[in-house]
C-alpha cells in the first residue's frame, strides 16, 4: 500500500481505543486516508539539496518560527516583493491537530515541545516533582495548531495600559483595526446582529460563532445568570463582563490555525520559502547588527543570512532562549555606551501566565456517548463530512468573566472555563494524566467519572502579580522555566474569591434542576482543613493548580528609556540593528482573556511596522 501523505499514524486518537481488532484496523485505515484530505503535507521537509541550496545564501527577511505569529508575519511581508525565508523547528500538521474536539490528544506527541516548569514551591504541589506541564506547538502553525481554539481579544483596558508605557499605537482603538484586519467572521446558526465595529469580514482568520447552544451549556449559562452575570453575545464586542459562548477559530469542522489560514492559501507564492524541520540555534551578529542565523537540520549545521531583518517569532519560551544563546545577556543595562557583548537586556523576565484552580461538579449519568460504537460513529461522521461531535468545541464553549471585588467593574479579575467530561471520558482525554497529577488524584477522578458526568470549572486568575523568568542552563543551553506561580499572596486571595464564586453555582436553580452537585476530591494534604475554610481552598489551589498555557511577556515591549523592556514599541530589539521579536513574548502585561487573538494582532501590526520602515 502506498500513501501520498505521511504514513505514520497521523494522531494518537486511535491509541485510546485499543480494544477492537478488525474494527480498529478499518478505522486506522480511514484515519490514514483522511490525513491526506484533512492534513495534507503543505510544505515538504527540506532535502539535503534544499539545505545545500540555501546554505550561506541571503534573503531579504528571515522569520524564525512558523507559529501563530510567524505565519502571519510571513504572509504580510510576502505581499511586498521581498524574499522571505520562514524557518520552523516542527513539521506539517497531522490529522490529530486538525480534529477540533481532540486537541488535547496532541499533548506529549511529536507536535508538542513538551516543556515542564522547574519544581514549584507554592503551586502544582500534587504534580510529579511539583513541575507543571507546558505543551507548546512544535509544528507549522505553532501553538495555533494545538491550542483550544478560543478566540477572545481580552479587555479594552489591556491595550490602553500597554499604550501608557509605549505609544498610542498600542491603545485599544489602534489595535482594534488590526484585530479586525485578520478576522473573517463565520456565523453558524445565528444572524449577523453583531456590532461590526468590532469585527472583520475580509481577513484570513476564520473565527466562528455557533449560536446553537448545547443543553449543558445552557444550564451553565443559566446558573451564572442567577449569580448576577449578564449574558454576553459577543465577548469581543463592547463588553466582556458576563457569561456566554465564545468565538472559536473553526470553519467547516476544521481547525483554523495560522498555517491553515495565512499560509496555505499562498503556499505557491514565488518569494515565500517555508522550511519545516529546521531548528534555529542562534543569531549571527556583526557588531550590533543581526546578519543571519545558525540552523540545525538532520543533515547538520549551516548558516543563512538576511539583508533587511531577522524576525524572532519562536514564542514566549524559545524567543528569549534564542536571544540568550546568541550571547545577549539577561541583566538590566545601566548605560547606553556599550559593545554588543555588553548588551544587557532583561531577556526572559516578566514571564506571566494564566493559572487556574479547579472546582468540580458531578452529575450521576449513564450517558453512553463513549461506547466504542458511538466513538466510531463520531469518527466516521467526522472523516466523511467533518460534522458531528468531533467537529466543534461544544459543550465546552461557555466562558464567564467576573470581577470578584466590584460587580460593576468593566474589567474582570477572574475568567471561568467549563470543561465537561462525559462518563468514562477520563480514558478519552486524559487531560489530568498528561499533566502528571498524582495517581491518587487520577484514580479518584476516573472512579467518579465511571458513572458521573463531571464539569470542571477552571477558575482562572487573569492578571497575576507573581512573575516568572525563562533562563538557560549554563552547561547545555537547555531552558529552565521558573514560573513562580502563587508566590504573591494577592494572587492567592483573588483565586480564592473566584473559587467561592464558582462554589455558589451549587445553590442555583439551574444546577439543582440538572442535579449538578459540588464534589471535592480528597487530597491528603488538604484533609485537615474544613472544606468551607479559606485554608482548604488555598490548599486546593496550591495542589491542583493548572495552567491555561497562556505564558507571555518574556521580551517585554516598552519605550526606549524603559529599562525593564527588551523590545521598543515597534518591536525592535533595543540597542541592536535589524532584529525584531514578534510573538506572545512582547506583551508588557498578559491580556485578560485567551491570548491567541492578541498574538495575531501583534503579528499584523508588527508586519506593518516593518513595511513602514522598509518601504520608505
Ligand atoms: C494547549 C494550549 C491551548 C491553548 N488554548 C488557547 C485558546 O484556546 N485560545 C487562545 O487564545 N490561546 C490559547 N493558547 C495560547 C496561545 O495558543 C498562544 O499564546 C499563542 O499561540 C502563542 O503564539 P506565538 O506565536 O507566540 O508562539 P507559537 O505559536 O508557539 O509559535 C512559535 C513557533 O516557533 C517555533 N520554534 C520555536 N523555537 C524554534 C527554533 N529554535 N527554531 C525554529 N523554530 C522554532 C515553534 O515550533 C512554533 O511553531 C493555548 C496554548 C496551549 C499550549
Amino acid at each position: 500500500m502506498t500513501w501520498s501523505c505521511n504514513p505514520e499514524l497521523a494522531s494518537r486518537v486511535t491509541q485510546d481505543y485499543v480494544a477492537s481488532g478488525p474494527l480498529l484496523f478499518n478505522a486506522i485505515q480511514g484515519f490514514l486516508a483522511a490525513q491526506c484530505l484533512l492534513a495534507p503535507i503543505m510544505f515538504p521537509e527540506p532535502t539535503i539539496s534544499d539545505i545545500k541550496k540555501i546554505a550561506n545564501t541571503t534573503f531579504d527577511f528571515i522569520i524564525v518560527g512558523a507559529g501563530t505569529a510567524g505565519a502571519v508575519v510571513a504572509n504580510r511581508l510576502s505581499e511586498a516583493n521581498w524574499s522571505i525565508l520562514l524557518l520552523e523547528a516542527g513539521g506539517n500538521p497531522t490529522l490529530g491537530t486538525e480534529i477540533p474536539a481532540l486537541y488535547v490528544n496532541n499533548y506529549e506527541t511529536k507536535v508538542d515541545w513538551n516543556f515542564r516548569t522547574e519544581p514549584q514551591k507554592y503551586a502544582c504541589l500534587n504534580y510529579k516533582d511539583q513541575k507543571c506541564y507546558w505543551p507548546r506547538g512544535k509544528v507549522l502553525g505553532g501553538t495555533s495548531s494545538i491550542n483550544g481554539m478560543f478566540y477572545l481579544r481580552g479587555n479594552k483596558q489591556d491595550y490602553d495600559d500597554w499604550s501608557s508605557t509605549t505609544s498610542t499605537d498600542w491603545n485599544y482603538e489602534s489595535v482594534l483595526e488590526y484585530f479586525n484586519k485578520s478576522e473573517n467572521v463565520v456565523l453558524l446558526n445565528d444572524t449577523m446582529d453583531f456590532d461590526m465595529k468590532y469585527h472583520g469580514l475580509n481577513g484570513y482568520l476564520n473565527a466562528q460563532y455557533n449560536g446553537k447552544i448545547h443543553p449543558l451549556e445552557q444550564v451553565i449559562i443559566d446558573a451564572n445568570k442567577e449569580l448576577g452575570s449578564l449574558f454576553v453575545k459577543d465577548f469581543n464586542g463592547n463588553t466582556q463582563m458576563g457569561v456566554g459562548i465564545a468565538f472559536t477559530t473553526l470553519k467547516d469542522g476544521k481547525r483554523q490555525s495560522t498555517i491553515n489560514t495565512f499560509l496555505k492559501p499562498i503556499k505557491n507564492q514565488h518569494n515565500l520559502h517555508v522550511l519545516p524541520n529546521v531548528y534555529v540555534d542562534k543569531i549571527i551578529f556583526d557588531n550590533n547588527t543581526a546578519k543571519g542565523v545558525h540552523i540545525r537540520t538532520k543533515y547538520g549545521y549551516s548558516k543563512v543570512f538576511a539583508t533587511k531583518e531577522i524576525i524572532l517569532s519562536a514564542g514566549t519560551i524559545n524567543s528569549p532562549v534564542i536571544l540568550l544563546n546568541s550571547g545577549m545577556k539577561r541583566r538590566h543595562y545601566d548605560n547606553n555606551d556599550f559593545k554588543r557583548e555588553e548588551i544587557i537586556l532583561p531577556i526572559g523576565e516578566n514571564l506571566q501566565d494564566h493559572i487556574y484552580a479547579p472546582i468540580f461538579y458531578k452529575m450521576k449519568s449513564s450517558d453512553d456517548a463513549n461506547t466504542l460504537e458511538n466513538i466510531f460513529k463520531a469518527y466516521y461522521q467526522y472523516i466523511t463530512e467533518q460534522k458531528g461531535p468531533l467537529s466543534d468545541l461544544s459543550p465546552h464553549r461557555v466562558i464567564s468573566f467576573i470581577n470578584t471585588t466590584d460587580s460593576n467593574s468593566k474589567t474582570p479579575d477572574i475568567q471561568n472555563h467549563f470543561f465537561v467530561a462525559y462518563p468514562n471520558q477520563s480514558n478519552l482525554v486524559d487531560l489530568f494524566g498528561k499533566h502528571a497529577l498524582s495517581s491518587q488524584f487520577l484514580n479518584m477522578f476516573a472512579a467518579l467519572n465511571k458513572d458521573h458526568l463531571i464539569i470542571t470549572i477552571f477558575v482562572t486568575l487573569l492578571r497575576p502579580k507573581s512573575n516568572g523568568v525563562i533562563e538557560t542552563n549554563d552547561i547545555d543551553s537547555s531552558v529552565k522555566i521558573k514560573a513562580n506561580y502563587l508566590e504573591d499572596q494577592d494572587d492567592l486571595e483573588t483565586l480564592i474569591r473566584g473559587m467561592k464564586h464558582a462554589i455558589k453555582l451549587e445553590k442555583t436553580e439551574a444546577f439543582k434542576k440538572a442535579d449538578l452537585t459540588l464534589h471535592w476530591f480528597e487530597i491528603d494534604a488538604c484533609a485537615p482543613y474544613d472544606k468551607k475554610s479559606d485554608q482548604f481552598l488555598e490548599c486546593i489551589a496550591r495542589h491542583l493548580t493548572g495552567t491555561l498555557y497562556h505564558a507571555v511577556g518574556t521580551n517585554k515591549m516598552g519605550s526606549m528609556d524603559d529599562s525593564s523592556s527588551v523590545v521598543d514599541e515597534t518591536l525592535k530589539v533595543r540597542f541592536v540593528n535589524k532584529l525584531r521579536v514578534i510573538d506572545a513574548s512582547i506583551m508588557p502585561n498578559i491580556v485578560k482573556g485567551n491570548p491567541m487573538a492578541a498574538v495575531i494582532m501583534i503579528a499584523e501590526k508588527g508586519a506593518d511596522f516593518i513595511k513602514k520602515d522598509w518601504m520608505k
